[in-house]
């Protein structure tokens, strides 16, 4: 019994740790908004960037050493109350048989899907490749000692599937893939299944090792019709964000131009949406169903402003934050490249001094 109350205690005190963004995932009253940023590992950190230069994107994620590393770097330097695994959401092709090299110009399939009209029949699924993930989640797991919560993430089908039909970014919104999506409706279907079954197995694995909240990146969800996506892509959004819901693990959906589709969105696919900077945050709060929390919608490129207009903005959230709560500070899309860190810093603050 004494050893029973003895777990609880400890389980309690993890808990009232780091518990920020998972009581406002809970729908709670917090003490100030919880931030994290899209992309926070990698690109700006001063230490990631040196760490590449002695070693390729595809070792760090090999190395769990080096991948814990940069996935606690962000909470160190920049302040964050949530780290996010360093990875990224084209690992899932990779179990289906892809070969991606991880190149300057961004990653590059050898062999784009879109050439084939048969494109299902080319996969070759393999869930155990993901295991090095799991490893991965384990060590970073064990360098937590705060309770800082792990945010676990894998791409929305779209995003995936533009990938994995054209083979690489693009600046022409993913014409190929589009067209062959438009072309080969049956085809696509059965691609979406098939990515769908492997990115639940993968959520639930990266639950299983530790992931405490859960996000799908659907950057691309405004390549196609918005009643095209909901009618063909959101099923499997709510099928994944469900299956991660189950274990109870909470989910935000993170679908960049989506306009107003996001009426669309609906409590059993997500707990929150994040909200990209195109869309007025207000205006997104009358479409986005009440039960839904919202994420975002700082412009990215704000980061480059003063510390002054940075404010300015932040403050512009807090009338909704003061009467609701149910609102993770973060920006509208990733932290670019070259954004200054010095900005992020002051974002973190701001929230954690002046709130
Ligand atoms: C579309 C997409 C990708 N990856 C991702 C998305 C969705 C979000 C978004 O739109 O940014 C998501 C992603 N990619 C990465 C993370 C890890 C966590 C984090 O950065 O905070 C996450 C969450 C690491 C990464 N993924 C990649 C890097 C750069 C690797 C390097 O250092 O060279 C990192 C740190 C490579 C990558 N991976 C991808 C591209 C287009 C590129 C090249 C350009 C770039 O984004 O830097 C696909």
């Amino acid at each position: 019994m004494y050893f029973l109350y003895l777990c609880n205690d400890f389980v309690q005190r993890q808990y009232d740790m780091n518990d920020l963004i998972l009581r406002t995932l809970q729908g709670k009253k917090t003490e100030r908004p919880a931030v994290w940023f899209m992309r926070q590992a990698g690109r700006v950190l001063p230490d990631y960037l040196k760490l590449r230069d002695l070693h390729s994107f595809d070792e760090i994620m090999h190395t769990p050493d080096l991948c814990a590393q940069v996935t606690l770097m962000p909470v160190h330097t920049i302040g964050v109350d949530a780290a996010i695994l360093f990875s990224d959401i084209l690992v899932v092709p990779t179990a289906m048989g892809a070969n991606i090299s991880w190149t300057d110009k961004g990653p590059v399939f050898s062999t784009p899907l879109c050439q084939y009209s048969d494109a299902s029949k080319q996969l070759k699924p393999d869930a155990s490749k993901l295991d090095y993930i799991y490893r991965n989640i384990d060590e970073i797991k064990s360098r937590i000692s705060d309770g800082t919560p792990l945010i676990g993430f894998c791409g929305g089908p779209l995003t995936t599937l533009c990938y994995m039909l054209q083979g690489r970014s693009t600046d022409n919104q993913f014409n190929d893939a589009v067209s062959y999506i438009f072309s080969n409706p049956a085809e696509t279907d059965r691609l979406i299944e098939a990515l769908t079954e492997m990115t639940i197995e993968y959520a639930r694995n990266q639950v299983k090792h530790g992931v405490q909240l859960f996000q799908i990146f659907e950057t691309n969800a405004g390549v196609l019709p918005q009643n095209e996506y909901i009618a063909h892509f959101m099923p499997a959004i709510q099928r994944i964000g469900q299956a991660v819901k189950e274990m109870g693990v909470p989910v935000i959906y993170f679908a960049k131009s989506l306009g107003l589709g996001l009426q669309a969105v609906t409590p059993d696919m997500c707990d929150f949406v994040s909200i990209d900077w195109q869309m007025d945050f207000y205006e997104a709060r009358k479409l986005v169903n009440p039960a839904i929390g919202l994420q975002g919608n700082l412009d990215p490129r704000i980061l480059f402003a003063s510390e002054e207009i940075i404010q300015q903005k932040l403050e512009s959230y807090r009338p909704y934050w003061e009467e609701h709560h149910n609102w993770i500070l973060n920006l509208g899309h990733g932290v670019p490249p070259q954004a200054p860190l010095k900005s992020l810093q002051f974002i973190t603050n701001y929230v954690k001094r002046s709130w």
